[in-house]
């Protein structure tokens, strides 16, 4: 039998390919040590040479770079800076600290034109422009927290409509007026939701942080199509299975993953007995094919999703308000905080503007080319999942192969991050000291606990504020080491602030998208995996025809890696092939391989029986 070693996987990280960029980032290297106040005339010489290379560019990142002198560290000036630039909304108790990120006042003027054409882009966008050019689509996501935006009394009725019968719906479900057929509880007390991508991050997050410790119905997600994972969250479920409501969430309705995960519990279904139509649900657009599915095998529930949201702008509609509101969350507060984000953030004043100001930091702290990544750390454990939440919404969304007038520029900002203080003990080590790629978004949560549960665990000390204390520890210890930071502050996690937060990052990142002149709503490369993946399972059917064949002439006969790949007429894809018969021989199927796996010259492979029926399929 094939043995297993070796395996392993690897994610390419994004880097830029702006050679201006580079060449500036390292220009901005040497300078960073010097004190923009006590060395203006330094940084004007400098800034004069390197102008004068870039006006042939017209780059604005360059122009910026040029103009920089080093991070503000004299205390006084430094806090001026902080209290003139602090964003505060207070209807939503909501502030944005940009001081540590080092931009300049010429920086600011010169990306000034560009804002405005964000802004109006922003504001056709909003009125049902095609934001979404090569799919033709509009984006309509600011939509959904206030109908009245949207640009017919259609889509208004639509957006209405939906929100109320995911507000009955989940009530029914509640209340156990809508009730599994078969089970001990007489009502559901278990969510399974099955979806991928933007059909899960939202919802995993917002459970993450805002369901209550025991909500109504408790949520489990399946997110991909690793059969262990989908096993584990069955048996987790156990006999609760009769009481468990599945949904099924996927805008196209097509996603590979989503559908193997959708047959894995049906089958759990069946073998536990169950009616999997009488506790199903469905999210997807109208007619796609788990609409149809649902529909013909007579699911509890379907709600749509419009062709103008995007999967990844996606969680104010059905897809993360439906399990929101059945784990008890208040989903109007929700929309509200976000509808309150999207007032702020259509402010066409940059200041006064909270995602414009995001963007302007982005924009600095990378180069305008992505050349830092951007690490997200929530102080407070119920905000874990932002980061990876954010990771698709900004990294599908900016990592762009060609900007919108065809040039490659390969965009994208790289996020990553988890918690603090629990990152501490991990990596902020690098950051503070090591290879200098990045920048840090702070979220600061005011409120420690609910009023009336804290204590001191030493004299005048909660354990909350050692939690502050490592926040604002952190903070002054990267930038004392010249590693810039933004810092938003909420006063608690609230549907409302959480709402909020997400408005204010979609936006930011169509601001983001406009400045730097791509789209920010298709997701091309995605594709290209998908494809190739498709191609893989197709060459793994030819394989196996092979195999059947040459059993079914000889079942003594077994062939070398190469001979299979003549065969298949794919010799160039003799590596997948290995690959190939290297998974399947792991898995126990028919086929089987003798030699070792590490030496792939050495592998013969046959089936185990002739298949006849395959033979002439
Ligand atoms: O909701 P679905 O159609 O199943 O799509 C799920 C995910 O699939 C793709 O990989 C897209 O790149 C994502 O943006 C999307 O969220």
């Amino acid at each position: 039998m094939a043995s297993l070693s070796g395996l392993c996987s690897s994610f390419p990280s994004l880097k830029p390919n702006n050679k201006i960029g580079a060449e500036l980032s390292s220009f901005r290297k040497d300078s960073l040590a010097v004190s923009s106040r006590s060395n203006s005339s330094f940084k004007h010489s400098v800034a004069r040479e390197v102008s004068a290379d870039l006006s042939k560019t017209n780059d604005v990142a360059g122009l910026k770079k040029a103009k920089q002198g080093g991070l503000e560290k004299d205390p006084k000036a430094l806090w001026r800076r902080y209290v003139d630039w602090l964003y505060q909304h207070k209807e939503l108790g909501l502030y944005l600290d940009v001081s540590r990120i080092g931009f300049s006042d010429e920086f600011v003027s010169e990306m000034e034109p560009r804002f405005q054409a964000a802004f109006k882009a922003m504001q056709e966008l909003e009125r049902g422009a095609v934001a979404n050019p090569d799919e033709g689509r509009m984006v309509g996501h600011y939509w959904l927290r206030n109908a009245k935006l949207a640009p017919n009394p259609f889509l208004q009725v639509q957006i209405d409509k939906t929100l109320a019968a995911i507000c009955d719906f989940a009530d029914s479900v509640i209340s156990g007026k809508i009730k599994p057929p078969s089970s001990r509880e007489g009502r559901f007390t278990q969510i399974l939701s099955v979806g991928i991508g933007g059909s899960a991050l939202g919802p995993q997050f917002v459970a993450e942080a805002l369901a209550p410790d025991n909500p109504p119905l408790k949520i489990r997600f399946i997110d991909n199509t690793d059969p262990a994972g989908i096993d584990h969250q069955i048996a987790q479920l156990g006999p609760e299975l009769a009481s468990t409501l599945v949904i099924v969430i996927s805008k196209s309705g097509g996603t590979p993953e989503t559908r193997n995960g959708l047959l894995e519990v049906q089958k759990a279904f069946r073998e536990a007995g169950l009616d999997f139509a009488k506790q199903g649900v469905a999210i997807t657009q109208e007619n796609s094919l788990l609409d149809n599915t649902a529909r013909i095998e007579g699911w509890v529930a379907r709600f749509p999703m419009f062709d103008w949201v995007g999967g990844r702008t996606s969680e104010m509609s059905a897809v993360g308000l439906l399990p929101a509101a059945l784990q008890g969350v208040d989903i109007r507060e929700m929309l509200v905080g976000a509808s309150m984000m999207d007032e702020a953030t259509r402010s066409t004043v940059l200041r006064k503007n909270p995602a414009a100001l995001l963007a302007l930091c982005w924009y600095w702290a990378t180069d305008g080319i992505g050349s830092k990544d951007m690490v997200v750390l929530p102080y407070k454990d119920s905000l874990l999942l932002f980061s990876r939440y954010l990771q698709q919404l900004v990294m599908e969304s900016l990592g762009k192969e060609f900007d919108l007038d065809g040039n490659r520029v390969n965009q994208g900002i790289s996020v990553y991050g988890n918690k603090g203080s629990t990152d501490q003990h991990a990596y902020i080590q690098q950051l503070r000291e090591g290879v200098h790629n990045f920048f840090v978004t702070f979220i600061e949560v005011l409120r420690d606990r609910p009023p009336g549960h804290d204590w001191e665990l030493e004299p005048g000390v909660t354990c909350g504020d050692y939690l502050f204390g490592m926040l604002q520890g952190t903070r002054s210890a990267l930038y004392a080491n010249n590693r810039e930071s933004i810092t938003v502050t909420v006063q608690e996690v609230t549907p409302r602030s959480v709402g909020a937060l997400i408005a204010l990052y979609e936006r930011a990142v169509g601001i983001y998208a406009s400045l730097v002149n791509i789209n920010a709503y298709h997701q091309p490369g995605v594709e290209a995996g998908k494809k190739a993946a498709g191609e893989v399972l197709a060459l793994q059917k030819r394989v196996l025809a092979v195999l059947n064949e040459a059993s079914c002439e000889d079942p003594a006969e077994s062939l070398t890696l190469q001979e299979i790949a003549d065969r298949c007429h794919a010799p160039d894809d003799i590596e997948m092939i290995y690959k190939i018969i290297e998974h399947m021989a792991a898995n126990d199927r028919a086929l089987i391989a003798e030699g070792d796996c590490g030496s792939p010259y050495s592998l013969k492979v046959f089936l185990g029986e002739c298949n006849v029926d395959e033979l002439y399929a």
